[in-house]
């Protein structure tokens, strides 16, 4: 279980007084995850989700706490963090940040068919637009300058090959967030991490129309102000990937293309730069997964992810070119 905090049933009573939630029904910890401590937490008046954070600190929270609020209030389904008593959005467990969000219906969908990609591809669109007038300016925190930091630390651990293409691809990302294309692309509050894992689907309403229903994106604690073109490349990369090559499955990022930008078209400089932006959203996560799997923290069951996965996507998405008319032919 990744629980790196515990929390004793006496450590929970003591917290729920801060709040106005009834009596605890259900408490156990989420096996899943590999970044937080998070427990489902049943009560008399519902049903929430309790995370203490193992990394951010409480001067970072306050930006993906508002930020949940601003979407879920703009039509956004998200998580709404559960104020305490004293209005705080959170306070501290054990010296660490944790807030109560509430629990969203669903479930994961890890084998998505077009219907699912195209509602991510459109309610991310929906997204990025509502995020527009969100005030606080809190960069994506795992963007180049994480990425320059890092890569010197795991390079010590890998062999020539991945050693030569973490290098190569870092100059060209660096070159890349120095263009002026770059600069000119639209950007705001992204998820960042927006994987099969951190969206749930509830069964679709009978006579709507649709197969399914988007349930809601959740774990927004990767959250940043990016481009919104990496939100999505970082999103196609994992809902459309042929999970064995590696290869976008066409009809899966058509649909979410076409869906993402039915909300919101794409500019010049964000259709020139797609391949470019895959590239990123993969690099991204090869890098942490590289730290993770290498640099591991204790936790009580900690299932690491394979880092070999983003390194095949990027390999994939320098040699491919098939993604780049899946986005043009969208226009
Ligand atoms: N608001 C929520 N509503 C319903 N389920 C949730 C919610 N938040 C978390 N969960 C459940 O908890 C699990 C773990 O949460 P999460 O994925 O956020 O872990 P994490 O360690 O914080 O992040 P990461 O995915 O980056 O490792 C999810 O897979 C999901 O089942
Ligand atoms: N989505 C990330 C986990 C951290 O959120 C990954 O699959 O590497």
């Amino acid at each position: 279980m990744a629980v790196f905090t515990v929390v004793t049933d006496t450590d929970l009573a003591q917290w729920m007084r801060h709040y106005d939630l009834g009596e605890i029904v259900d408490f156990r910890g989420i096996p899943s995850g590999i970044e937080n401590s998070n427990f489902f937490v049943t009560t008399t008046h519902g049903a929430y989700v309790l995370t203490i954070f193992e990394k951010l600190t409480a001067e970072q929270l306050p930006f993906y706490l508002d930020l949940m609020r601003h979407l879920a209030s703009h039509g956004v389904p998200a998580p709404d963090p559960v104020p305490r008593n004293d209005g705080a959005l959170f306070g501290l467990l054990h010296g660490k940040p944790t807030a109560f969000v509430t629990k969203l219906a669903g479930s994961a969908e890890l084998a998505p068919g077009v219907e699912h990609c195209a509602e991510v591809g459109q309610m991310l669109a929906r997204m990025h637009l509502a995020g527009r007038d969100f005030e606080h300016r809190q960069p994506n925190l795992r963007s180049l300058g994480w990425w320059q930091q890092t890569v010197p630390v795991v390079l010590p651990f890998v062999g020539d090959a991945q050693r030569e293409l973490l290098e190569a691809e870092l100059a060209h990302q660096t070159a890349f967030f120095a263009s002026s294309d770059y600069a000119a692309m639209p950007e705001g509050p992204c998820h960042c991490d927006l994987f099969r894992d951190n969206v749930l689907f509830a069964p679709a309403a009978p006579d709507t129309g649709h197969s399914v229903r988007l349930g809601g994106f959740f774990d927004f604690y990767f959250a940043g102000c990016d481009k919104w073109l990496f939100d999505l490349a970082v999103t196609v990369n994992d809902w459309c990937v042929d999970l064995t090559t590696g290869r976008l499955d066409p009809a899966r990022t058509e649909a979410m293309l076409r869906a993402y930008q039915t909300v919101r078209p794409f500019t010049p400089e964000e259709l020139r730069h797609w391949r470019d932006m895959l590239r990123a959203g993969a690099y991204r996560f090869w890098v942490s997964r590289l730290y993770d799997f290498y640099l591991p923290r204790t936790a009580a069951l900690l299932q690491p992810h394979d880092p070999t996965h983003f390194e095949r996507i990027l390999r994939e998405r320098l040699s491919g070119t098939d993604t780049l008319s899946a986005l043009s032919s969208c226009n």
